[in-house]
Parts: C-alpha cells; structure tokens; sequence
C-alpha cells in the first residue's frame, strides 16, 4: 500500500492528505437543513450531514490528492450512527481511488491491539466467514505501550498489504511534556524514531516501509532530525495551516528524492469556504473552494521544496 500512496503522490504531483474531520459547524447550512428534516436534530441527523458533507468534498478534490485521513472522533461523539458515517465515508473515498489512512491513534495490550488491527486494517474470521468492518489503507497509532502492543498492526499488515504511521513527534503544544524528555543522550522521541526506523525496516515497500512516522509540521528543527533518523520511513506530517505549520518548514520533511512526507491539512482544506481568504465561493460552493484550498496548498508546497 505504500508503493501505491506513492506512485499516486508522483503521478499528481500531490504530497497533501485532506484530513476529513466534520464539525457540525463546518456543514453549510442547506445540507443540515435536508438532512435534519430528515432525521431530525439526532445522531443521524448529524451523520448523514457529515457523510453528504465529505461526499461532496472527496468529489471535488480526488483528482488532486491521492489520500485523505478521517478523524474517527469526529464521528464517534455521535455513536453508532457517528461510525456509520465514518464507515461510508471510508467506502466513498475508496471507490473514488482514494488511499485512506484512517486516523484512530489506537495502542492497547496485544490481544487487544489485535482486535484493534483486525477492525481497522484487517478482516474477522466469523467460522470461517471472512468479513471486513473498515477499509483502511493506513491507520494512526500510540507506540507508549511498547512492541508487542505494535506486532499484532505489523503482523495485519503484512498480511493484508496495509500500512501505519506510528506517532513520533506530535504537532501539538504540549507535545514536549514526555515526547521531549531526556533517556540518556536522546529526546523520547528519537528512541522511538530509532525503534520506528528498526521496525521499519523489517516491513520494505520499494523504497520505503509501510511502517510511517507522525511528525508534526509544527516542529520543522525536530522534523529536520527526524528525517535523518529515519531515512527509510514515510512521514504523515500534521499541523500545516490550522496549527500554523509553515511550507517553508516543510523541506525539512522530505528526502532527496523530493518523496518521504505527506502533508495533512483538515480544517485548512474542509472549511475552507468559511475562511476570509475563500470569501468569493458561497456557501454552497463549499466543495469548490476545498478544491481551490487544496490547489492553493499545492502551490505553496511546490514552491518551498
Ligand atoms: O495523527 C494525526 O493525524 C495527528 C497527529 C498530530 O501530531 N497532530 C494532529 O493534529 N493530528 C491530526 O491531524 C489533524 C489536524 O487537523 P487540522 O489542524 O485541522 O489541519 C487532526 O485530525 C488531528 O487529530
């Protein structure tokens, strides 16, 4: 799966995943409307505002990234109806050729990782009856646990041709408080971005593992190290534009090869139309200025690397 992430990365010229994370008020108010009409101010009121929501989004935009990444928080607030949107969604961008990395962030002792890995990447085996639940490309989880809470996801993806990107250094303020304490001569987070790149290496693409790296955008000196660390290892890089993470910091990420990061944007991309900067799309356009925020974001990547 990471051969393919990359070829469509080269083929659209195009290191950008959207992240797809709803908020009800990011939906433009005339498909709340028809889906509240028809559910009500419910759980799937919201879900079905979400999944009209995204559909539109992923049909303006597939032709320009070759990923996006669902938040599953954002539809599990709402229950079950909450996850049957994240399900659909998953569904959607697949049949439009997209790669989906779902991002769960999930670690757990390793019958429960295995769970875990089975739902998300993988397929139960029901008496002999094989049944997928989600159709992820990639997930995101929390090495804290240690590798035998990582096996059960390696030993899944393997299997099934998958991939993850394990979180190193995250883009968030606080990110320091354990990320960045000092075990021995290291920072925690290059012990694990040495565990990362071992891993790693044990589970080749072409080039690279199917084993990523979380490297915030937020920290481009952290990033810089990183990237020599591990060499071999694809970086999904959160926190440009929302959280402030800049495209002149985002060389930083990336190999020689001009390969090795894909970028992430969410808010910056799926609400786009609220923002200033996107004030000539109507709300009814919504889906087109994604697009334009995607081709914008496109820009200013080609531009700083
Ligand atoms: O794993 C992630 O994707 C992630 C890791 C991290 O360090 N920081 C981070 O923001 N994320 C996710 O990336 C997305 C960022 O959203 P925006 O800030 O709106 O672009 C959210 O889905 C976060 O959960």
């Amino acid at each position: 799966m990471m051969n393919q992430l990359i070829d469509k990365i080269k083929k659209q010229n195009s290191p950008i995943v959207v992240g797809l994370d709803p908020k009800l008020n990011f939906v433009p108010s005339f498909i709340k409307e028809k889906a509240f009409k028809a559910y009500g101010k419910t759980n799937e009121g919201v879900a079905e505002a979400f999944y009209q929501f995204n559909k539109d989004i992923i049909d303006h935009i597939y032709d320009e990234v070759p990923a996006v990444k669902p938040q599953i928080a954002m539809y599990e607030q709402y229950g079950i109806e909450g996850i049957i949107a994240y399900q659909k969604t998953v569904n959607y961008a697949k049949e439009k050729g997209l790669v989906v990395i779902g991002d769960i962030k999930r670690g757990d002792i390793s019958s429960t990782a295995e769970a875990y890995a089975i739902g998300h990447l993988g397929q139960s085996n029901i008496e002999g009856n094989k049944e997928r639940a989600f159709k992820n490309d990639f997930i995101t989880i929390n090495p804290y646990m240690g590798y035998d809470t990582i096996k059960p996801f390696l030993d899944v993806c393997k299997e099934e041709s998958k991939g993850l990107f394990i979180l190193v250094k995250t883009s968030n303020p606080s990110s320091g408080d354990f990320q960045d304490l000092k075990v021995g001569d290291n920072y925690l987070y290059e012990q694990v971005a040495m565990k990362v790149d071992e891993w790693g290496r044990e589970h080749m693409g072409q080039d690279y593992s199917y084993v990523g790296a979380v490297v915030g955008a937020t920290y481009p000196e952290v990033g810089k190290k990183l990237r020599k660390l591990m060499p071999k290892t694809y970086f999904l890089v959160p926190g440009y534009g929302a959280q402030g993470g800049k495209a002149e910091d985002m060389a930083n990420y990336f190999n020689e090869d001009g390969l090795g990061a894909i970028i992430n944007s969410s808010r910056g991309v799926i609400a786009a139309y609220q923002k200033d900067s996107y004030q000539q799309f109507k709300e009814e356009d919504f889906a087109l200025a994604s697009r334009q925020a995607v081709l914008d974001m496109k820009k200013d990547l080609s531009n700083a690397l």
